[in-house]
């Protein structure tokens, strides 16, 4: 699909100019492992989008899994004094889970910051969605109307999680997927809940969240002087404006994966090049 905007978290519009300077490879890795070396970059955080960063995309998501060279680095990562690590994900926190390969002490944020747990050695320690009466039956509503948005469309289907609803075109026609996402953000409109627009995703939530801030109030829990986040969509925009918006108390290293426009720093060209940088970063810091 396009690469589309966003205003206060709802899909508005389609853009798909170039870069705003994001600049390429070889800067995204020197900046990275520049960190490393940089005693006042600590606690240092990185932060990852799961889907297109750490893991190829797939056409089924549940055939997903990060590249070894990935988990490799992270468990390096993992190790060093200093330095947190957190995925964050779209994905429900059962399905992150699922397919996280990540140390010990990682925070998982899933469903763009709805659900928030922390890997333990004896698994997750997890905070509880809840939901109001209210916002149940907003739920129940999303399921059975996007269900029609999908229905008799090959390709369109629907992926329910704690508080949202998914409608995923990836397999459909390319004219038929831009009718259902149509229809799903004018779902997501009429009945005023909060509307994400990723890669031939729609997602319509009944809880308000973003991964700007998720990866806020992850940086101000830990003390964060410095953070990396890295992401693919759209949706990883809101981190890296909530970042670039925060510049007075962490310094962000911003890393767009893949094609498209961005206010992302630096760009890394697709999961490989993330992880040659994951790597190249836990070599730098001696892990
Ligand atoms: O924030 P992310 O970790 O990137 O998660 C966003 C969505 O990821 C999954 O969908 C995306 O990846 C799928 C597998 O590669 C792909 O088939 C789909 O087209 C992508 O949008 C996941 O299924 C969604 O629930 C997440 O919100």
């Amino acid at each position: 699909m396009a690469e589309t905007g966003t205003t206060t978290g709802v899909t508005t519009g389609t853009t798909t100019g170039p870069s705003t300077g994001a600049t390429a490879d070889a800067a995204a890795v020197a900046a990275l492992t520049a960190l490393a070396g940089d005693a006042d970059a600590r606690p240092l955080l990185v932060a990852l989008d799961f889907d297109g960063v750490l893991a190829p995309l797939q056409d089924d998501p549940s055939a997903s899994r990060a590249l070894p060279a990935s988990v490799a680095a992270l468990a390096r990562l993992g190790q060093v004094r200093g330095v947190h690590l957190a995925l964050v994900s779209g994905r429900a926190m059962a399905d992150l889970q699922a397919l996280a390969e990540v140390p010990v002490g990682t925070v998982l944020v899933g469903s763009h910051g709805s659900e928030r747990a922390r890997t333990t050695s004896f698994g997750l320690d997890r905070a509880v969605v809840r939901l109001t009466d209210v916002q149940q039956d907003a739920l129940a509503d999303l399921g059975a109307q996007a269900a029609a948005v999908a229905r008799g469309r090959d390709g369109v289907w629907v992926e329910t999680k704690p508080a949202a609803v998914v409608v995923h075109t990836r397999l459909a026609p390319r004219e038929v997927a831009a009718v259902a996402e149509g229809e799903a953000l004018d779902l997501g409109a009429r009945l005023g809940v909060h509307v994400l627009h990723g890669k031939d995703v729609v997602e319509m939530s009944v809880l308000d969240a973003d991964k700007g801030k998720a990866v806020l109030a992850l940086v101000r829990e830990l003390g964060a002087r410095a953070a990396v986040y890295a992401g693919d969509d759209v949706t990883d925009e809101n981190a890296f404006r909530a970042l670039a918006g925060a510049a007075d108390e962490v310094r962000g290293l911003t890393v767009k994966v893949g094609p498209g426009s961005t206010v992302a720093a630096h760009r890394l060209a697709d999961p490989e090049a993330v992880a040659t940088a994951l790597t190249a970063l836990a070599d730098a810091l001696g892990a």
